[in-house]
């Protein structure tokens, strides 16, 4: 792979006494997307969660850039260029598309006396507006409230959020999961668009054609550790059900 972005050494989580991630080796480059997969419960959120600051290792080290890095919230993950678009896509429904790119972290110009405190609302609509176009979104309406936009639409504002705010790691968990053929193609060519953007982008899915279809490698994890690693191009179904249960070994790439 290219020189990797995020790497993830010997990661190791317990949750009491159960052991969910096991040395795990994880990497990421700019410009590719990831997939990481595995059965239920093999700890794909666990690492995601780890390597996004929202909680730490017991063990192991994460480098980016080549530094070492330790994260103490997701805040500090985010000052370091690292998003989370999470299932529930976190945006607040009775807010327009540009107000939720901008929710918590809204532009400020200066007030009267030249104060800061004046939120920029034009500034704001703007640029988000710009991302939307550049991203190839079909929100029209960035004033309407999420809350009418349809499954496929939210979602592409959460990724478009994610974009505007990381400039090195974006996680996606699950962003087809619920919608129907026609938007997840479009969320599907949205996630090629990130990472043609010079982003690493590490996607949770459990639909393996969709991995294979935009991923460019696939790391599969299986009860708490990296058991294969694959390029999608030279990979099929079968053989990454087969890492994902066990009944195959993995090539590593
Ligand atoms: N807060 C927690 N406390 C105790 N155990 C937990 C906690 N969070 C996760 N686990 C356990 O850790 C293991 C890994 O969970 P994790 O959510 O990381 O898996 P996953 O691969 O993301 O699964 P899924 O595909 O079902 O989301 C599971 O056995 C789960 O029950």
């Amino acid at each position: 792979m290219a020189d990797p972005l995020l790497q993830a050494r010997g990661i190791g989580k317990s949750y009491g006494h159960v052991e969910v991630l096991r040395g795990v080796d994880f990497s990421v480059a700019r410009g590719e997307v990831t997939a990481l997969i595995g059965d239920n419960g093999a700890g794909k959120s666990t690492l995601v969660k780890i390597l996004s600051g929202a909680l730490s290792p017991d063990s192991g080290e994460i480098l980016l850039d080549g530094e070492r890095v330790t994260f103490s919230s997701p805040e500090s993950a985010h000052d370091m260029g690292i998003e989370t678009v999470y299932q529930d896509l976190a945006l607040a429904p009775e807010l327009g598309s540009a107000e939720n790119v901008f929710a918590g972290r809204e532009l400020l110009k200066p007030g009267l006396l030249g104060r800061l405190g004046v939120l920029d609302r034009r500034t704001m609509r703007d640029r988000a507006r710009e991302a939307f176009v550049d991203m190839g979104t079909d929100v029209k309406d960035i004033e309407a409230p999420v809350a009418a936009l349809s499954g496929g639409q939210r979602q592409s504002v959460a990724i478009c959020r994610s974009v505007m705010w990381a400039d090195k790691v974006i996680f996606m968990d699950e962003p087809t999961a619920a919608l129907g053929v026609r938007q997840t193609g479009k969320v599907l060519q949205l996630i090629r668009r990130v990472a043609d953007k010079g982003i690493a982008v590490v996607l949770i899915s459990h639909n393996m054609p969709e991995v294979l279809e935009v991923a460019d490698r696939v790391q599969v994890l299986r009860l708490g550790r990296r058991v294969a690693e694959y390029r999608a191009a030279e990979t099929t179904v079968e053989q990454l059900v087969g890492a994902m249960t066990g009944a195959l070994e993995g090539k590593a790439a």
